[in-house]
């Protein structure tokens, strides 16, 4: 089966009881888009992370391009996640000291694939000419876009995005998600975002809703008023 990402039954127990994920099961084909919501505390960032290999699950089965790694050991699991997956947070887990190229080619230097020069990815992102500057300096947007880079310069088949606009204003997040939408549509990379907004849900092919660890919605993304119409809904009997 061609899915780059399958949770097959998964599920993720916390200590004191707490059932962050129950028998969640979503697969997803290559070059798709796929925006997760819920409200807080429904397990997106949980979900996200287990797709990921970046926690475990107590029960059923995940596999990333292509690979079971439901019990895949650690440094396996590393290399598989540098050579196949980006990462782009909201925190953006930049090194701010560093320049922009210097983060930008970290995966690399880490001893990932090179796959694709720095200054090309960096002007696919609209960072052209500011290769040298200390990220730092930069503002928001644009180190968001920094890391958006750094996860496309391994050509990776999965980007795996938690809020990757939450911190920015409209305007900046849609250049964010454009740049997504892009990396899904030119590159047949595969999306998996979590996120609050129904706005930048509206970007994605597939909407996933949990309620409580559970999905409760998976089919085609409509329009964002609708999205958020559903999100109440689901909100709602949450409460
Ligand atoms: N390390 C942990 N230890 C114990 N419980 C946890 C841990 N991480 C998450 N949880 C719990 O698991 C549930 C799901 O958390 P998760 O962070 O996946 O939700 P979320 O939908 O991403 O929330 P938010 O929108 O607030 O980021 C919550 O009840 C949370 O309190």
């Amino acid at each position: 089966m061609d899915s780059v990402i399958s949770l097959a039954s998964v599920s993720r127990r916390y200590p004191r009881g707490v059932r962050a994920l129950h028998d969640v099961s979503l697969d997803v084909p290559s070059g798709q888009f796929v925006a997760v919501m819920g409200a807080t505390g429904s397990g997106k960032s949980t979900l996200l992370h287990c797709a990921a290999g970046l926690d475990r699950p107590n029960g059923g089965r995940v596999r990333l391009a292509g690979q079971d790694i439901t019990r895949m050991r650690e440094a396996r699991l590393t290399r598989l996640r540098r050579d196949r997956a980006g990462f782009v947070f909201q925190a953006y887990n930049l090194l701010s000291q560093l320049t922009v190229r210097q983060n930008v080619v970290l995966p690399v230097r880490l001893g990932g694939p090179r796959a694709r020069a720095a200054d090309e990815v960096l002007s696919q992102v609209g960072l052209a000419g500011l290769g040298e500057r200390p990220v730092g300096e930069l503002s928001g947007g644009q180190r968001q876009r920094v890391a958006v880079a750094r996860a496309l310069v391994t050509a990776p088949r999965v980007i795996f995005a938690d809020e990757p606009t939450g911190a920015l204003d409209p305007a900046t997040g849609a250049r964010i998600l454009a740049l997504l939408r892009a990396a899904a549509d030119r590159d047949g990379v595969t999306v998996l975002m979590v996120t609050h907004d129904p706005a930048a849900a509206a970007w994605s092919d597939r909407l996933v809703l949990l309620r409580e660890g559970a999905v409760v919605h998976d089919g085609p993304t409509p329009d964002a008023a609708s999205i958020a119409e559903r999100l109440r809904g689901v909100s709602a009997v949450a409460a």
